[in-house]
C-alpha cells in the first residue's frame, strides 16, 4: 500500500502540490488527470523522491519513504520506476544496454562501468524486451528507434527494475495515436500481467477513462477528485480542465475569430 499524507511541495511562493492525501492499493492502475500546471508531474516526482517535499509524508508498505537517504533512497527509486514523456534513454547506447540500466541498483558500479552485466540480467532484459515485441531491436542504437519504440524500451527498462510501482509521467504525450495505444497497452500489461501498481499522469481524459481503474483529479496543486472513472461527471471534468475542457473532452473546438488580412478578399482563420 502506498500512502500519501498531507504531501506539499513549494517552489518559492508557488505551491505545486498542496496538502495531497490518498492511498493506493497494490495492483491498481490509477490515472492522475488535470490541466497543464495542476501539479501532476511534481506529485509523481515527489513519490519517486526526484523532488523534495516541503511537508507531509509518503509511506510505502509501512516504510517512511520521505525519510530515506543514501542506499535506501536509491533502492526506493528502483522500486518506484519512473517513465518519462521524453523516454530518457541513452541515445548512443544499444537497446539492450539501455534496458540493463534498469539493473544498476542491483549491480556493483564497476561491473556496469565496464559493461560486464551478469548473464541472468541480460536474459531478464531480453525477456522484458520480448514482452513488448522489442527483442529484435536489442543491438540497435536507441536513437535509431521511433518514439513509440523508445517508450517501449523505457517500459522494459522499468520492468527489469522489478518495481513495486511504476510512475509514468505523460508517457504518451510525444506519440501519435497508433503508438499511444501500443504504449498504453504495454503499461496495462505491466499492471495486469505482472501485477505492478501503475500511477500514470495523463492529459487525455478519454485515455484515462479507458485504461484506469481510478482517477485522481488535480487542480492548482490540490486533489479535487478521487474516484472511479464512472464517477467523473461531465461537470466535474469541465471544472477540472477549465479552459482546456473543450479540447480534452473532445467537444467542439473553440475557433479563434477570423482575422481580416488587408489586401486579401475575405478572411482567413488565425
Ligand atoms: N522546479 C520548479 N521550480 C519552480 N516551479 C515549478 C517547478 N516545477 C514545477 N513548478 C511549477 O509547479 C506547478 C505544477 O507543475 P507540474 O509540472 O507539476 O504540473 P503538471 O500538472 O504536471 O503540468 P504539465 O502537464 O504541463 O506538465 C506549475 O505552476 C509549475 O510551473
Amino acid at each position: 500500500m502506498l500512502m500519501v499524507d498531507g504531501l506539499t511541495c513549494r517552489f518559492g511562493t508557488k505551491t505545486a502540490v498542496d496538502n495531497a492525501s490518498f492511498s493506493i492499493a497494490p495492483g491498481a492502475f490509477v490515472g492522475v488527470i488535470g490541466r497543464s500546471g495542476a501539479g501532476k508531474s511534481t506529485l509523481l516526482r515527489l513519490i519517486n523522491r526526484l523532488a523534495e517535499p516541503s511537508d507531509g509524508r509518503i509511506v510505502f508498505q509501512g516504510q517512511d519513504v520521505t525519510a530515506l537517504s543514501g542506499r535506501e533512497l536509491r533502492q526506493w527509486r528502483a522500486r518506484s520506476a519512473m517513465i518519462f514523456q521524453q523516454f530518457n534513454l541513452i541515445d548512443r547506447l544499444d537497446v539492450l544496454t539501455n534496458v540493463l540500466m534498469g539493473r544498476l541498483a542491483e549491480v556493483p558500479s564497476w561491473r556496469s562501468l565496464v559493461q560486464l552485466w551478469p548473464e541472468r540480467d541480460k536474459a531478464l532484459a531480453m525477456s522484458a524486451l520480448d514482452q513488448f515485441d522489442m527483442a529484435s531491436y536489442a543491438a540497435q542504437r536507441a536513437d535509431q528507434l521511433s518514439g513509440g519504440q523508445q517508450q517501449r524500451v523505457a517500459i522494459a527498462r522499468a520492468l527489469v527494475q522489478q518495481p513495486d510501482i511504476v510512475l509514468a509521467d505523460e508517457p504518451i504525450a510525444s506519440l501519435d495515436p497508433r503508438n499511444t495505444k501500443i504504449v498504453m497497452d504495454a503499461l496495462l500489461r505491466i499492471n495486469k500481467h505482472f501485477g505492478i501498481t501503475v500511477l500514470c499522469n495523463l492529459h487525455s481524459l478519454d485515455l484515462a477513462r479507458s485504461y484506469c481503474d481510478r482517477l485522481i483529479g488535480m487542480s492548482a496543486g490540490r486533489i479535487v477528485f478521487d474516484g472511479a472513472p464512472s464517477e467523473l461527471t461531465e461537470q466535474i471534468a469541465r471544472d477540472l480542465y477549465d479552459l482546456e475542457a473543450n479540447e480534452v473532452l473532445g467537444g467542439e473546438h473553440v475557433m479563434p475569430p477570423p482575422v481580416s488580412v488587408p489586401g486579401l478578399v475575405g478572411t482567413v482563420a488565425a
